[in-house]
């Protein structure tokens, strides 16, 4: 017989955790789920999620407008106002990888000048795009809640929406990405690749942590997302379709006390086959004053982060390389 443990995480091939929640309906199992997600949070920073709850239509319809979204021509992508379509350049500091991508802000305001401005039309109906995006925006925001709620429970901390009222605010600063990775052929010969022994790989998005609460990720069934949770050692991550993939993000390690780990990820282009992502960044409004939760601090864990707001915390992201580690910059 199977012990209660050994049902709620089972392992993938790759040996990274997976948490069911839909055993999260008793309290008894509940808080079992919470317990293997600070886990999760704390040997990785990075877990999946199964039986998630995001119902299957939200995630196909997203998955058709992303996939139509990236067939356009690029004259027609680069008009994609006001949302930011980028090809091969990453941020605004030098980095670049083999990926195309469509980055906006969560807001309702800003995603319903999208219609206004007619600029993404989905089978010629622009107010398609709109809906689909809200609607998955909405769905997987929930689903974050939901986790933070549970890492709240489980930390013994006062307030157990204290994480997610902050990507809950009206004015929360989340922003949504959708990414294509086309294929690219490996080679041994060229500069911006990875190799290892045997070959090389072109890079889609190079080493970073997100510097935000939590992700919420998701993939078409296509390989190419690793995650480095010690120094120099890279997991490949299997694709699942069905799943949300969960990093925790540098806010979150900031909150709590380092105890959470911000994980370090990366994508390899795929030489057979497009990958296509989704991801919801949770972040909190950009004055919110972004402190470690005091039931983290103790006399033999002092605080190690100063005080500070997501405004100043972001301006420092992105004046930095994608790679380049800003949290050592926060330090008391
Ligand atoms: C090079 C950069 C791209 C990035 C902003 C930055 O200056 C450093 C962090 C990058 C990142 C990583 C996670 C998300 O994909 C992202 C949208 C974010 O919030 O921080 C990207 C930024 C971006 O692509 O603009
Ligand atoms: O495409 C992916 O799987 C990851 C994308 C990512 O890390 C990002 O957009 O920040
Ligand atoms: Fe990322």
């Amino acid at each position: 017989m199977r012990s209660d443990h050994q049902k709620l995480k089972s392992a993938i091939g790759d040996d990274l955790p997976i948490i069911n929640l839909s055993s999260s309906s008793s309290s008894l199992q509940r808080s079992e789920v919470a317990r293997l997600i600070v886990k999760a949070c704390e040997e990785y920073g990075f877990f999946k999620v199964i039986n998630h709850g995001v119902p299957d239509h939200i995630i196909a319809k997203m998955e058709e407008v992303s996939f139509n979204f990236f067939s356009k021509p690029v004259t027609e992508k680069q008009q994609a106002t006001p949302f930011g379509y980028g090809c091969k350049n990453i941020g605004f500091n030098g980095d670049s990888g083999e990926v195309e991508y469509l980055l906006f802000s969560t807001n309702p305001l800003f995603i319903a000048q999208a219609q206004s401005s007619n600029s993404i039309s989905i089978d010629n109906d622009p107010t398609k795009f709109r809906s689909v995006v809200s609607s998955y925006i909405e769905a997987v925001r929930e689903l974050a809640c939901k986790i933070l709620d549970l890492m709240a429970e489980e930390l013994r901390v006062h307030d157990t929406s204290a994480f997610s009222k902050l990507i809950r605010d009206v004015e929360s600063d989340s922003i949504f990405r959708l990414n294509h990775y086309p294929p690219v052929l490996c080679s041994s010969k060229n500069n911006s690749s990875i190799s290892n022994s045997t070959n090389s790989c072109k890079v889609g998005i190079g080493e970073h942590s997100d510097p935000q609460i939590l992700t919420i990720l998701r993939s078409n069934n296509v390989s190419g997302l690793e995650i480095s949770p010690n120094h120099g050692v890279w997991i490949p991550v299997s694709p699942d379709p069905t799943a949300f993939f969960i990093n925790v993000g540098d806010l979150l390690q900031v909150m709590t006390n380092g105890k959470f780990v911000s994980v370090k990820h990366r994508v390899l282009s795929n030489s057979a086959e497009s990958r296509m992502s989704v991801a919801y960044f949770g972040a909190p409004s950009l004055d919110a004053k972004v402190t470690t939760l005091p039931e983290l601090v103790t006399p033999t864990k002092p605080c190690l982060y100063r005080p500070f707001t997501w405004a100043e915390y972001k301006k420092t992201v992105y004046s930095l390389r994608l790679g380049d580690s800003r949290l050592e910059l926060f330090r008391k």
